[in-house]
C-alpha cells in the first residue's frame, strides 16, 4: 500500500505564522504604545516574511527618534526610504491594521512569532547537525562539537547572543570603570551620610532599589529625600506619583525645601511668618534647580513608565533616578495571579533600569507580619504578594519609624533603615532624624 509520503524535512516550509505576524505589526500601528512591549518579546529578525522584519525595524526607528506612529506616519518613511513597494505599499499597512480586531491581544501574538522563530532555529539547526553527521568531513569528536554549537545557537546559548558576554571582554571596561568619578559613572548621591557609606557612595545606573515599610512608616518621606538631594546635584528625577494628588506631593517638596511647616502649608487658616515667606520667595526664585518630573497617570504601566524615560532620553534631559510610589499601584499585564503580576512587574523595571541605564527606586508596601515583631522593623520575606520583589531587588531598604507603632517610646523622632539586602556590600542598620512635619528626614546631628 503506497500512503501520501512525507515530504524531505527538508522540503518542508519552515514554522511560522503569517496571521500572527500581520496581528503584530496591525497592533503596533494601531496603539505605538505596545510597541516596547512587542519588543521585550520579539525583535525584527523573528519574522518569517522579510517585509515585515521592514516594517518593524522602521516603526522602531522612528519611535526611536519620537515621530507619530500610524499607517500613514510609516508609509510615509517607508517611501522616504525607497522601501515602500517592497512591503506592499500602502494597502498592504491597510491589510495589517484589518487583521486586528483589537491591540489588547498584542503582546499574545508576539509571543507566537517569537515561538515560531525559535522553532525554525530549532529546525536549522538540526538540517546543520545532520549535515555535518552525513557528510563526515573531519574527526567525529570535532563535529559533535561542532554540533554542540549550532544546537547552542539555536537556543541562544553561544556566544553570537548579544546579552552574553567573556570576562575578558568584560575586564577593560571594569578597569576603566574603577577610575571614574562619580559623576562619569552616573552615581545618584543620598543625603543620609550612614546610608550613602554602606551603598557606596550612592545610587548606580541598572541599579533597582526597593524600599519596603507598612504603611505611614515613611517610604514617600524617604523617597523624596531622595529624590530631592538627587535633583540638586543635577540628576532629572521622573517620579511615578501614584499615591498623592501632585498638590499633595508638591506640598510635600516645598515643605522639606523651605521649612515650613506641613500643616501651615495645607492650612488655610494657618499664617506663615514674614521668615517663612521670605524662604518660599527664595524658593521659588530657585525652582528650577530641582528637575524633578512627575507622572501622575492612576492607570500607569511599565510600558507607560518606559515610554516617559525614552521621551526624557529624547528630549535631551534623561533621567537620572526613576522613583515609582509604588508597586501595588501600577497597572499591571495580565497574569494568572496577583503573585505573578507582581513578578512580572518587578522583573521588568529591573529590565528597564538596565536597559535605560537608570537607577529605579521602587517603593513596595509589606504585609502586616512586621508589627507583630518586637522590633517591628520588616523583613525580605514581608514583601507583600510576591518573593520576587525580593529576588529581582539589587538593594532592598526596609523602614521603620518606632514613634509610628509607640507615641511613647524614647526614640520619638527618629527613622530607621535597614540595608537588608545589598548586591554590591554590606548589610546594616541607618538612623536618621524624621523630621516629619517638615515632610523630610536628615542626618542625625552627630555627638
Ligand atoms: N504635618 C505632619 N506632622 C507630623 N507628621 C506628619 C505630618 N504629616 C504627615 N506626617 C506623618 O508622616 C508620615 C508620612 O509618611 P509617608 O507618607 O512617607 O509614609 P509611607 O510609608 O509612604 O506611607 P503610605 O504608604 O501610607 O503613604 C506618617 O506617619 C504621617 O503620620
Amino acid at each position: 500500500m503506497t500512503g501520501q509520503l512525507e515530504p524531505a524535512l527538508e522540503e518542508r516550509a519552515l514554522p511560522h505564522d503569517i496571521t500572527a505576524e500581520q496581528a503584530v505589526l496591525g497592533g503596533v500601528l494601531l496603539n505605538p504604545d505596545v510597541l516596547h512591549e512587542v519588543l521585550e518579546i520579539v525583535e525584527a529578525a523573528d519574522f518569517y516574511r522579510p517585509a515585515h522584519q521592514v516594517i518593524l525595524n522602521v516603526a522602531t526607528q522612528m519611535s526611536d527618534q519620537g515621530q507619530a506612529l500610524d499607517a500613514i506616519t510609516v508609509h510615509a518613511e517607508l517611501v522616504r526610504r525607497g522601501e515602500a513597494m517592497r512591503v506592499g505599499g500602502a494597502p498592504y499597512l491597510h491589510t495589517l491594521i484589518e487583521t486586528v480586531p483589537t491591540t489588547a491581544n498584542t503582546t499574545y501574538y508576539a509571543r507566537i512569532v517569537a515561538e515560531k522563530a525559535q522553532l525554525r532555529r530549532l529546525v536549522e539547526a538540526g538540517l546543520g547537525i545532520a549535515q555535518l553527521g552525513y557528510t563526515g568531513q573531519g574527526e567525529a569528536d570535532d563535529l559533535v562539537t561542532r554540533g554542540e554549537r549550532l544546537w547552542q545557537r539555536a537556543a541562544r546559548l553561544g556566544d553570537d547572543d548579544p546579552m552574553v558576554t567573556t570576562y575578558a571582554d568584560l575586564l577593560p571596561d571594569l578597569v576603566d570603570r574603577m577610575g571614574a568619578t562619580a559623576e562619569e559613572e552616573g552615581l545618584v548621591p543620598l543625603p543620609y551620610v550612614d546610608l550613602a557609606h554602606l551603598l557606596g557612595g550612592g545610587l548606580r545606573p541598572g541599579q533597582l532599589v526597593v524600599v519596603g515599610g507598612r504603611p505611614g512608616h515613611g517610604k514617600t518621606t524617604i523617597a523624596l529625600d531622595l529624590t530631592r538631594h538627587a535633583a540638586r546635584a543635577g540628576h532629572h528625577v521622573l517620579f511615578v506619583n501614584l499615591e498623592m494628588t501632585d498638590q499633595e506631593l508638591g506640598h510635600k517638596i516645598l515643605a522639606a525645601e523651605t521649612q515650613v511647616p506641613l500643616g501651615k502649608i495645607t492650612d488655610p487658616e494657618a499664617p506663615l511668618n514674614a521668615e517663612e515667606w521670605a524662604r518660599v520667595e527664595r524658593h521659588l526664585v530657585h525652582r528650577h534647580e530641582l528637575p524633578i518630573t512627575i507622572d501622575h497617570d492612576p492607570h500607569c504601566t511599565l510600558a507607560r513608565i518606559r515610554g516617559r524615560v525614552s521621551a526624557l532620553a529624547r528630549a535631551g534631559t534623561p533621567a537620572g533616578l526613576v522613583v515609582i510610589d509604588y508597586l501595588q499601584l501600577i497597572t499591571h499585564a495580565a497574569a494568572d495571579t496577583r503573585e505573578q503580576q507582581i513578578a512580572e512587574t518587578t522583573r521588568s523595571l529591573k529590565l528597564l533600569a538596565r536597559e535605560m541605564k537608570v537607577p529605579v527606586l521602587l517603593l513596595a508596601q509589606v504585609n502586616r507580619e512586621a508589627a507583630k515583631r518586637d522590633d517591628g522593623m520588616p523583613r525580605l520575606s514581608d514583601f507583600r504578594e510576591s518573593g520576587a520583589v525580593e529576588q529581582d531587588a539589587n538593594i532592598a531598604l526596609m523602614i521603620h519609624n518606632p514613634g509610628a507603632d509607640d507615641p511613647e517610646t524614647p526614640r520619638q523622632g527618629e527613622l530607621d533603615i535597614r540595608v537588608a539586602k545589598n548586591r554590591g556590600g554590606p548589610l546594616g542598620n541607618v538612623t536618621v532624624a524624621a523630621q516629619l512635619h517638615y515632610a523630610r528626614c536628615v542626618n542625625l546631628a552627630r555627638p
